[in-house]
């Protein structure tokens, strides 16, 4: 249910936002004219942590008549209430238009709160931008962030749209979502936010030492950062080159669409090179179903691919959530539910943390 917080007669002045954050999003804004010119309302997601901190002060300087804050309160700790009370107390004082959201995020078998909770967030944020027909939805995800994401991509051993990590710009559900400060460093927006007397809250969950997240954060992170300090850097090229080369991959998968066609065939499918036929299939079964199946099907399904040379060979395969079959010349696939809620992760909590209040008064 969203509300709107008066932004008060008369807001104290506004921290300078912190360097980091106005350098890396003058750049990024630099990058991408046509949201720094349009003239249409940017909506910061404002969790009143540190980084979406840096991100609204940074916004605000730069297009203050056109940025509104958003605040998802997911109800899911005893902290967020405090936290909503905070982010409310923050933007009446720098003058800055808020809109505070309530979700509800639903218990749903195979998924872990914390995703339910993402999807839920992710789902406000652009409900809030097809109300206020916003130019983008902006993010405080930083650079570590970004070493974080490809690591796990690691981890899990993604391919090349894993390891492409976060984009710092993309257009998804109707909405332009933008990460302008994945080039500033975290360590750096804290500083300098603390150096300037603006405070902010810490989400709990981030202390969690269970989720594989936390744990790269907590113990791979500052080890990696001490042997290589150009990581912050060097990782965000990585992913750069990654997502070019997805990009690629996607065109040639686009193309390859047309001769194999929807539903595929199979004839079509085995007069390309392998890694292209199931590069093909891959980007169908994304794009069209929403779904995507792990090494070993695909091998699977290769094979059976190359087998079916004789009009009785037949195809029935787990794929991802659902089941691919061979009908004729042609491969069909269905989404089935009791395979849909294969993938649970484990979900942690810890005591919330009280956010300190926001400061009626700048320092700086
Ligand atoms: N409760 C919230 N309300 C508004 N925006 C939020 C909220 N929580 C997170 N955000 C936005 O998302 C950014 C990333 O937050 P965080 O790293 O905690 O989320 P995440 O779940 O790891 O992100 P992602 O969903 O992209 O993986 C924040 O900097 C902020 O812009």
């Amino acid at each position: 249910m969203p509300g709107s917080t008066p932004t008060g007669a008369s807001p104290t002045p506004r921290p300078s936002a912190p360097e980091a954050a106005a350098a890396a999003l003058a750049a990024w804004a630099q990058r991408h004219p046509d949201l720094d010119r349009a003239g249409a309302p940017l909506l910061v997601a404002y969790s009143g942590g540190a980084d979406s901190t840096a991100l609204l002060l940074a916004a605000l300087a730069r297009w203050p008549q056109r940025v509104r804050a958003v605040h998802v309160h997911h109800g899911l700790q005893a902290a967020a209430d405090a936290f909503e009370q905070h982010v409310r107390a923050c933007c009446a004082a720098w003058g800055a238009p808020l809109e505070a959201v309530r979700v509800q995020v639903p218990r749903t078998p195979g998924r872990s709160p914390e995703e339910a909770a993402r999807a839920a967030r992710y789902a406000a944020l652009r409900d809030a931008a097809h109300r206020h027909s916003a130019a983008a939805v902006l993010l405080g995800h930083h650079a570590l962030d970004q070493i974080e994401t490809v690591l796990l991509a690691l981890t899990r051993g993604a391919g090349l749209p894993g390891l492409a990590a976060m984009p710092e710009r993309a257009e998804r559900d109707g909405v332009t979502w933008g990460r302008p400060l994945l080039a500033a460093d975290g360590r750096a927006l804290r500083a300098q936010l603390a150096a300037a007397g603006v405070l902010w809250v810490d989400d709990p969950t981030n202390a969690d030492p269970h989720p594989v997240r936390n744990r790269l954060r907590h113990a791979v992170l500052p080890a990696l950062l001490a042997a290589f300090p150009q990581a912050p850097q060097t990782f965000a090229r990585s992913a750069r080159h990654a997502a070019s080369a997805q990009a690629l991959l996607t065109a040639l998968a686009r193309e390859d669409g047309h001769a194999i066609g929807d539903p595929p065939r199979l004839t079509a499918l085995r007069a390309l090179p392998p890694a292209r036929a199931l590069n093909a299939l891959r980007h169908w079964l994304r794009e069209r179903h929403g779904a995507q199946a792990s090494d070993a099907q695909w091998r699977a399904l290769m094979q059976q691919i190359d087998a079916a040379r004789t009009r009785g060979h037949r195809i029935e395969l787990r794929l991802g959530p659902g089941r691919i079959r061979r009908t004729g010349d042609v491969l069909t696939w269905e989404p089935d539910p009791a395979l849909s809620g294969a993938t649970t992760t484990a979900a942690g909590s810890t005591a919330p943390t009280p956010p300190r209040s926001c400061p009626a008064e700048s320092k700086s």
